[in-house]
């Protein structure tokens, strides 16, 4: 294996992330009450975007275990939809991404996602398969079902090993 690259995690905020995708929580969002007042409704947080021919949204739950040592050798884009990850028990989890289009290493980012928050991958963004941090940790998984060829993988030249300052 070649030499590991190590990159800093980044707190993830809606602007540092936007490159990627959207991100799903409700701290800094607009909300309004809707239900006569008891329930507070935080709007299309994220998109849904399917992109191919006869897609369906679909909704899964992927139960993750955490990658050790945790070092990304691969990294995948969904060309022909959004995904989306949101914590069901609060796991946090790492999201390793790089902007969409010709994959460059030196794009990578890492953003440190908390238990409270989910991100969405805008079609096309490289990012790592599910990364949980410390426990096994279940997500609810909103992406596309359809035809069509929608998972690209690419093999890292330096592997990534995030860090946690
Ligand atoms: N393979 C699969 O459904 N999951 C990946 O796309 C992932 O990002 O975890
Ligand atoms: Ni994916």
């Amino acid at each position: 294996m070649s030499a590991l690259r190590e990159v800093a995690t980044e707190p993830l905020t809606r602007q540092a992330f936007a490159p990627f995708g959207e991100v799903i929580g409700t701290h800094g969002a607009d909300s309004f009450p809707i239900n006569q007042g008891r329930t507070e409704r935080f709007h299309a947080l994220a998109t849904v975007e399917l992109l191919g021919v006869n897609d369906q949204g679909i909704l899964s739950i992927f139960r993750g275990q955490p990658l050790e040592p945790l070092v990304i050798a691969l990294m995948e884009r969904h060309p022909l939809g959004s995904q989306a990850f949101v914590p069901i028990n609060r796991g946090p989890f790492v999201a390793v991404v790089a902007p969409p289009g010709p994959f460059d290493e030196n794009e990578i980012r890492v953003f440190l996602v908390p238990g409270d928050h989910g991100v969405s991958y805008r079609p096309g963004t490289w990012h790592a398969p599910l990364l949980p941090l410390h426990v096994d940790s279940d997500y609810l998984v909103v992406d596309r079902q359809g035809s069509g060829q929608n998972c690209d993988e690419v093999t890292l030249m330096r592997p990534i090993k995030p860090c946690f300052r």
